[in-house]
């Protein structure tokens, strides 16, 4: 891998699941340390293409680039140590959510090692804490709440200690608190660690106050409708054409980006 290329490339992507594609032609790059969210309507292939990024889908054409290398030709675990990606829908393993976020670490076990190290503990610990979850270390996955499952969902996510974090609507199950916590957290490791991001989200406030570019999917198209900054992107004209909604498009007071408002 160059770690000079873009962290991810998508070229020409076409992606779907029967004969006729959900999305046509996708093009873009996510440079190093950039924190990207994917909008869009329900329905218009947000979840198909993060499936597609992260190599879970495969493209039916075009190709995907993970730090200049095509993603067909790296092994599992090379993937791993460098994309995670937390889905819409958390499985729930019948066991504490400490050993779920361990299974994180499980692309840096070596050949022949059965067992975690004390570094693979303390990674775990630390997560857990700093998402507000210590506390539920020891409870069963299926015995905590659905915003806190997705809280370590995340968590497994974090340990895997990637370069680029794909996020399906990391927020939808999250009170505003939790909101905060995810989001402030990832922008902090993104500040920190130059940890890029691509993220779902469908609250179109959140992505422009915490995504760098927005890319807008076109429901019925399936194509990129445009791509840009939130300023360039959320703009009344766009949204209300690719959402079929009239909307007021404002100024957040405090960060001056766009803020959105539904008009009747
Ligand atoms: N496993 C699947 N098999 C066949 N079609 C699917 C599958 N998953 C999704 N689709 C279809 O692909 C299209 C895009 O779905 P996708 O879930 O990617 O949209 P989305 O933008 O993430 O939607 P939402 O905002 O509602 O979560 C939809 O028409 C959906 O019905």
């Amino acid at each position: 891998m160059n770690d000079q290329a873009p962290i991810l490339t998508a070229d020409h992507l076409y992606c779907g699941y029967g004969k006729t594609p959900v999305l046509k032609n996708i093009s873009f790059e996510a440079q190093n340390g950039e924190i990207i969210s994917i909008i869009g309507p329900n329905g218009s292939g947000k979840t198909t293409l993060l499936k597609t990024l992260c190599g879970v889908l495969k493209p039916r054409q075009g190709n995907i680039f993970i730090k200049g290398e095509e993603i067909g030709k790296l092994s599992r675990s090379r993937i791993s140590r460098t994309v995670a990606r937390v889905s819409q829908t958390i499985d729930m393993p019948p066991m504490t959510v400490s050993a779920y976020v361990l299974m994180g670490r499980l692309p840096y076990f070596k050949r022949y090692q059965f067992f975690e190290r004390k570094a693979d503990v303390d990674k775990v610990k630390e997560t857990l804490g700093l998402l507000g979850i210590g506390h539920l270390a020891e409870k069963s996955m299926d015995a905590i709440s659905g915003g806190q499952q997705q809280l370590a969902a995340i968590a497994r996510a974090l340990v895997q200690e990637p370069d680029l974090l794909l996020l399906d609507e990391p927020t939808s199950h999250l009170d505003i608190t939790h909101q905060a916590v995810i989001l402030n957290q990832i922008r902090r490791l993104n500040r920190k660690f130059n940890l890029s991001v691509i993220m779902v989200l469908h609250d179109l406030n959140l992505a422009s106050e915490y995504a760098h570019r927005l890319i807008l999917l076109n429901g019925k198209a399936g194509e990129v409708f445009c791509t840009g900054s939130p300023e360039h992107v959320i703009t009344k004209e766009y949204i209300e054409t690719v959402y079929k909604t009239p909307v007021l498009v404002d100024q957040h007071p405090r960060s001056g980006k766009p803020f959105i408002l539904l008009d009747g």
